[in-house]
């Protein structure tokens, strides 16, 4: 017999859960400087990664793996790796924008107790993945979807996370020994933090800032370019 379950009620938030929705949306930040030493116990990881596994994935596929790296050797190897890429990086910046770029802390590898890698496996679900038939990227998406969860839920429970994608493909999967089939994605840096940048760092640095939301919304005007 088939099971089924049917849809419950679509229960409403309460004002203070739609308020800490919002909290943890607006006061989420990248974090790179502020780690403090102060281990990540493992239910808490456990939470965060319970939440990522919770996201919306293409047909279900759920592509996502979570590689938690710990070890100073394999971390200081990705930190040369980061290094290296950073060193090629900043020289594509226009020459008046690259000792801005240098003064930038643009990863805290060493510093966060637990580093993360989130892979996509391109694999899983087998040839023909519901709703990925005509976008094979959709599984790329899913995971980065993983990892926005993972992220919001860090921000509620007052652990700060850092997204590092400054590295080559290459030093990533030959450190991390992924096959071929396994695309990193995000590769994360967690740990407890005493504050938080009220806007994004690069905006307080100079280098960027939020654009205004209005500019970016287009309603009914399809003849206009965007
Ligand atoms: C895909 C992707 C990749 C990266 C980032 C983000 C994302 C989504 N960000 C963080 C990014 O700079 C940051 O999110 C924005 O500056 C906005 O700041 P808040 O996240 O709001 O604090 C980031 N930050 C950094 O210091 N080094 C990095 O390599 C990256 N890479």
């Amino acid at each position: 017999m088939q099971q089924s379950s049917a849809p419950a009620p679509a229960g409403r938030f309460s004002d203070d859960e739609r308020d800490a929705v919002y909290r943890a949306i607006h006061t989420r930040r990248d974090v790179r400087g502020q780690f403090l030493p102060d281990p990540i116990p493992d239910d808490l990881l456990r939470q965060l990664l319970l939440a990522a596994h919770h996201a919306p994935s293409v047909g279900l596929m759920q592509p996502w793996n979570f590689i938690v790296i710990e070890n100073p050797s394999v971390k200081s190897r990705i930190r040369e790796a980061f290094e290296r890429a950073n060193q090629d990086a900043v020289r594509l910046f226009p020459a008046e924008r690259r000792a801005l770029y240098s003064r930038l802390k643009l990863e805290g590898i060493s510093e966060a107790p637990v580093n993360l890698c989130v892979t996509c496996d391109r694999s899983r679900g087998g040839d023909v993945v519901l709703g990925r038939t005509h976008n094979r990227d959709t599984d790329i998406y899913s995971t980065v979807c993983a990892v926005q969860n993972l992220w919001l839920a860090a921000r509620a429970e007052g652990i700060g996370l850092g997204w590092v994608s400054i590295f080559d493909d290459a030093d990533l999967r030959s450190i991390l020994h992924l096959p071929d089939h396994v695309m990193p994605v995000a590769y994360l840096c967690l740990g407890h933090v005493a504050e938080l940048y009220e806007e994004p760092e690069l905006q307080a640095r100079g280098w960027a800032s939020r654009l205004p939301l209005d500019d970016l919304i287009f309603r009914d005007r399809w003849g206009e370019a965007r």
